[in-house]
């Protein structure tokens, strides 16, 4: 069910749609009307456009916004190096099935230093592959700072905590049960209103979610359009000490930062295509097979990119008839990437696969439900019943073949040696030959 038990102050509206172009402003008269750049834009603002595909990319691609601000964003010192974060060397490329304990809550680390690499492929330099990266945050940003990543748009799947997401566009709240995709450039600083936050988040190097096409499905399902939340405009135009405020850009991995003497959450208007948005997991609609058989999982696809599905295993009922119920055995060409906001995932039930764990199954890596998984499944009185109830599994899934990090293979120490020992290799024969 959508995540409701919260109340939330005015600067927490939306608007709502997928891909939709929005516009908001935060004093009336801010948006030029049928021009975009006037000689003196209103209320002294000064205009600036974002970028978001080139801009000769078709219509239909193309993502672009333009913002009203007070200071323009190219005010500020040169960016340096930051040599307290740590680029990770190496991202090796090895077959084995992968699975993770819970990642620990940091009550330090603030949303930049708590970014940890755990995978990926490609280079944000040349706009390929994608980066997975555990975040788990004790403490809000201290005041005066923003970040952005140049490297690609971040999907934050929430696991643990709220985050209070202050955008160049406007706020977003962000709590369990919901994402965030925080596209390329645009700035923003995360407090956290509820104590420590910790999740997953999928950076696409090259190009921007969409919607899965629908097909046969109809005209509505899965998730719908005008459940996804973009911010309102809101601005701080409070003065500052000079060189008092400090900007982090993660670029090509590395981490930058600079200073200059004016917020970049000053931006009063802003009308596009190009802006951060939220969604609750709670409002999929979720489709499944009412006859036979176990459907692939790209039925349960969020967003899409050729880079990286995101795909997630909602609450549901499952009612097959003569069917084991859970994902078949099988080996893939794409690469998975599994985590868990909270709750069992049905096809893991021997309690190796844990909220804020995370398991990875790389391309042609074999594997399916455990042996105890197995086991229940095919014993199961095959009623109608609702599985993952309270439970919410997603899973980012890629053609591209995975690297991990000294981080996630060694540092974080959260490894499961006996993965394969404890799932699979119990699963028992049960040939016999026909008499
Ligand atoms: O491996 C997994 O648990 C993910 C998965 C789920 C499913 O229902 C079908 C295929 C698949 O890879
Ligand atoms: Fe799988």
């Amino acid at each position: 069910m959508p995540v409701t038990n919260f109340s939330f102050p005015d600067k927490y509206q939306y608007l709502n749609g997928f891909g939709s172009y929005h516009e908001s402003e935060a004093i009336p008269d801010t948006l030029p009307i049928g021009a975009n750049s006037p000689q003196r834009p209103n209320h002294g603002l000064y205009a600036e456009k974002l970028s978001g595909t080139s801009f000769t990319a078709p219509r239909s691609e193309n993502l672009q916004t333009w913002v009203y601000r007070i200071l323009p964003s190219a005010a500020h010192l040169p960016f340096e190096l930051d040599t307290s974060y740590e680029t990770p060397k190496t991202l090796h490329q090895i077959p084995r099935q992968l699975r993770w304990d819970p990642f620990d809550l940091d009550d330090k680390a603030d949303w930049v230093h708590s970014l940890k690499q755990l995978g990926g492929v490609g280079s944000p330099a040349t706009k390929t592959g994608l980066g997975i990266f555990i975040y788990a945050a004790g403490a809000s940003m201290p005041p005066q700072q923003a970040f952005h990543s140049s490297d690609g748009d971040m999907l934050v799947v929430v696991q643990h905590g709220v985050l209070d997401i202050q955008t160049e566009l406007g706020h977003l709240l962000v709590r369990p049960n919901e994402i965030a995709v925080l596209p390329r450039g645009i700035k923003y600083r995360v407090d956290l209103p509820s104590g420590p936050s910790r999740g997953y988040i999928l950076e696409l190097h090259a190009g921007h979610f969409k919607l899965p096409e629908l097909g046969p499905i109809g005209s509505n399902g899965l998730a719908n359009a005008r459940d996804f939340q973009a911010p309102v405009a809101c601005f701080d135009d409070a003065e500052y000490a000079p060189g008092s405020w400090t900007v982090f850009n993660k670029y090509d991995n590395q981490m930058f930062s600079a200073t200059q003497s004016h917020t970049p959450f000053d931006v009063v208007g802003w009308h596009g295509l190009y802006y951060p948005y939220k969604y609750d997991l709670g409002r999929f609609n979720t489709i499944g097979s009412t006859s036979f058989d176990h459907p692939d999982p790209s039925i349960f696809t969020v967003l899409t990119n050729p880079t990286a599905d995101f795909v997630i295993f909602p609450p549901r009922w499952l009612v097959q008839e003569d069917t084991f119920r859970p994902p078949w055995y099988h080996r893939n060409t794409m690469s998975e990437f599994m985590g868990l906001v909270m709750g069992e995932y049905d096809a893991k039930t021997g309690g190796g696969f844990r909220a804020a764990g995370a398991s990875l199954h790389n391309v042609m890596s074999a594997h399916g439900p455990d042996a105890d998984a197995h086991e229940k499944a095919s014993a199961a009185d095959l009623k109608p019943v609702k599985v993952g109830e309270g439970s919410m599994a997603f899973m980012f899934e890629s053609p591209l073949m995975i690297g991990v990090t000294d981080w996630a293979l060694e540092l974080c120490r959260k490894v499961q040696p006996k993965y394969n020992a404890e799932s699979w290799v119990p699963l028992k024969r049960h040939f016999k030959r026909p008499e």
